[in-house]
């Protein structure tokens, strides 16, 4: 039985609606494995892999397999706060702007005339998928990526977080120096009303040079039991204050130097609380952030490229069943490589050397002309090919592949307009070369604010769907996800995958997934592109 949902959660004031947060659905599956009620979506559906064996000889046997799942979709659409920390830096003061503007259906003028609100750059607002072919035209029907599931509206979120500086957000927007002062006029009042909470400040985590912005600080300069729980009761006061369902967190603050894994410190979620209760100096703030979250129930995602995660903290985030995900927003540069790596070797051209470069001007540049927080985002841009090379064997012998350099450099005058030049050489038939050289200007946090709502958004989403396998009906109940939340690698250079699961970094695979698993969520199979309807001879042709 099919029961429309009505329209928005929350009326224009952002308060959720008489009859509760529902979402409206732009279609419903007819299927007898799908069923909507009020509440849910239950769907069962069969899951196709093919498993494959090596044989003694080195020949392969590929077995299809099928595994039948239900899944559940709560459909009630909560209210949802977004608490950043590093809220005062570019991207948080961005990102929030741009809500603002959305939320309040802005315009303003620029030299190249006027321009709107928009979600551009974000994945779940302004892209699109193939729900099907039209049954009369035979042509693909594609609905927004956001209509799939009863996600949450970016206009709907509540917005906080902490910054270890003390500007309010409209000064943060002005130091940040990304938006048109059009823009900035229209949201400057709203903005200003907005003040970081103070946060921890550990010295020998980021760059000397960020010192004189911390002047927002709670007491305590390393680790301590006091500093998690500080921040889980500041996320239960905004949670409270604000009267809402739940809190995604993310770490948009600077970039860190990686922790140092020891064994009796962080490698287990008891050594590392017993740690950070001891004070121990290898306790980065963001993994006490990330700890309170675990401790608080509150998703976690790092948007940096340090080691926030540390083995105790995945072990903790398992403990308590609180979704994490990481590293590091993949929002111009690197993205541009997973893509384009990922083109070439399927195409059989074999790059042989990628040299990336760019310069920086904004306040991340600043941070990372430190060699300890550069040295974590080198690590986090330099991994992005590796599954696309270990996946052809044809090109590349075993442990081979291409020579890969990253360079950044901090440039002042740019500002937040990040200047990536990449060459791309590569070998191609009988002996020839390609060059691809690609000089990319990347507005930095107008690119890395819609990975934050997207980040947000799907974190959420997750945390409303649960799954069982058929077979074990009556026998287990539903469960969620894993904690360690991969299905957000299309929106980060490093995913964090759970122990021994393969890191996958091509984009187009990222986003099958990301699509797929939410296309199953209300018993729709991948779209194969096989369009088979196009293709077999004595089709029955439609008009149009
Ligand atoms: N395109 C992008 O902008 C992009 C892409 C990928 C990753 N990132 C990462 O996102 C992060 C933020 O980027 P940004 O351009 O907004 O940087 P930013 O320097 O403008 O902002 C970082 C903010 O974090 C604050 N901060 C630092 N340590 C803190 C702490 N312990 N607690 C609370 N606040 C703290 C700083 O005061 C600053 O306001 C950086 O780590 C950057 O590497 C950015
Ligand atoms: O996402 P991307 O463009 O590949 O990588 C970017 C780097 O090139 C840039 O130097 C850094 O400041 C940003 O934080 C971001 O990480």
């Amino acid at each position: 039985m099919v029961i429309p949902v009505n329209v928005r959660p929350f009326d224009d004031g952002g308060n959720a609606t008489a009859n509760g947060p529902s979402s409206r659905e732009l279609f419903t599956v007819n299927s007898p494995n799908v069923t909507y009620t009020d509440s849910e979506i239950r769907s069962k559906y069969t899951y196709r892999t093919t498993s494959v064996n090596q044989t003694a000889d080195g020949k392969y046997v590929a077995t299809p397999r099928e595994t039948v799942y239900d899944f559940k979709v709560d459909r009630k659409v909560p209210k949802v706060g977004a608490m950043l920390v590093g809220w005062g830096g570019n991207n948080g003061s961005t990102v929030t702007a741009g809500i603002i503007a959305n939320r309040r259906g802005l315009t303003w003028e620029t030299r190249e005339g006027q321009r709107s609100a928009n979600y551009y750059g974000s994945v779940m607002m302004g892209s699109t998928m193939k729900l099907g072919t039209d049954a009369k035209t035979l042509k693909d029907v594609n609905i927004p990526f956001h209509d799939v599931l009863p996600m949450v509206h970016p206009n709907d979120l509540v917005i906080g977080g902490w910054d270890m500086s003390s500007l309010n957000l409209a000064a943060s927007m002005d130091r940040a120096a990304v938006l048109e002062p059009t823009l900035k006029a229209l949201v400057r009042k709203e903005m200003a009303e907005m003040v970081p909470l103070p946060s921890i400040y550990y010295p020998d985590f980021i760059a000397a040079n960020q010192k004189d912005r911390a002047d927002n600080l709670i007491s305590g300069s390393k680790a301590c039991t006091e500093h998690v729980e500080r921040i889980r009761m500041d996320i239960c006061d905004f949670k409270a204050a604000n009267s809402l369902d739940k809190v995604i967190v993310q770490w948009t603050a600077n970039t860190e130097r990686y922790a140092e894994i020891i064994p009796g410190v962080n490698d287990t979620a008891e050594n590392l609380l017993k740690a950070i209760a001891d004070g121990h100096e290898e306790i980065s703030p963001s993994t006490v952030f990330a700890v309170a979250c675990i401790l608080e129930g509150a998703p976690f995602i790092n948007g940096s490229p340090q080691n926030t995660f540390v083995p105790g903290a995945i072990q903790l985030s398992e403990q308590h069943g609180t979704f994490i995900g990481g590293d590091d927003f993949k929002s111009g540069q690197t993205k541009m490589k997973s893509a384009l790596v990922d083109f070439l070797i399927s195409a059989g051209i074999k790059p042989t050397s990628i040299a990336s470069y760019n310069h920086l001007g904004n306040n991340d540049g600043k941070n990372l002309s430190s060699q300890k927080q550069f040295r974590s985002k080198e690590i986090s841009k330099s991994n992005v090919v590796d599954d696309m090379v270990e996946a052809n064997s044809v090109l590349y012998a075993p442990g081979e592949h291409p020579d890969h350099i990253v360079v950044i450099k901090y440039m002042p005058a740019v500002g937040d307009s990040k200047r990536a030049l990449d060459e791309y050489y590569a070998e191609i038939f009988m002996g020839g070369h390609q060059t691809i050289s690609i000089f990319n200007v990347c507005e930095d946090s107008l690119l890395a604010s819609p990975l934050i709502i997207d980040l947000v958004l799907v974190t959420e989403m997750m945390t409303r769907i649960q799954w069982k396998a058929s077979s074990a009906e009556g026998k287990e109940d539903f469960k969620s996800f894993h904690s360690v939340l991969s299905i957000l690698s299309y929106m980060l250079k490093a995913p964090v995958t759970p122990a021994g699961i393969p890191v996958i970094n091509a984009l187009a695979k990222q986003r099958s997934c990301l699509t797929n698993i939410f296309r199953a969520c209300v018993g729709l199979d991948p779209e194969s592109d096989m369009t088979l309807e196009h293709r077999l001879a004595d089709l029955p042709r439609s008009p149009g």
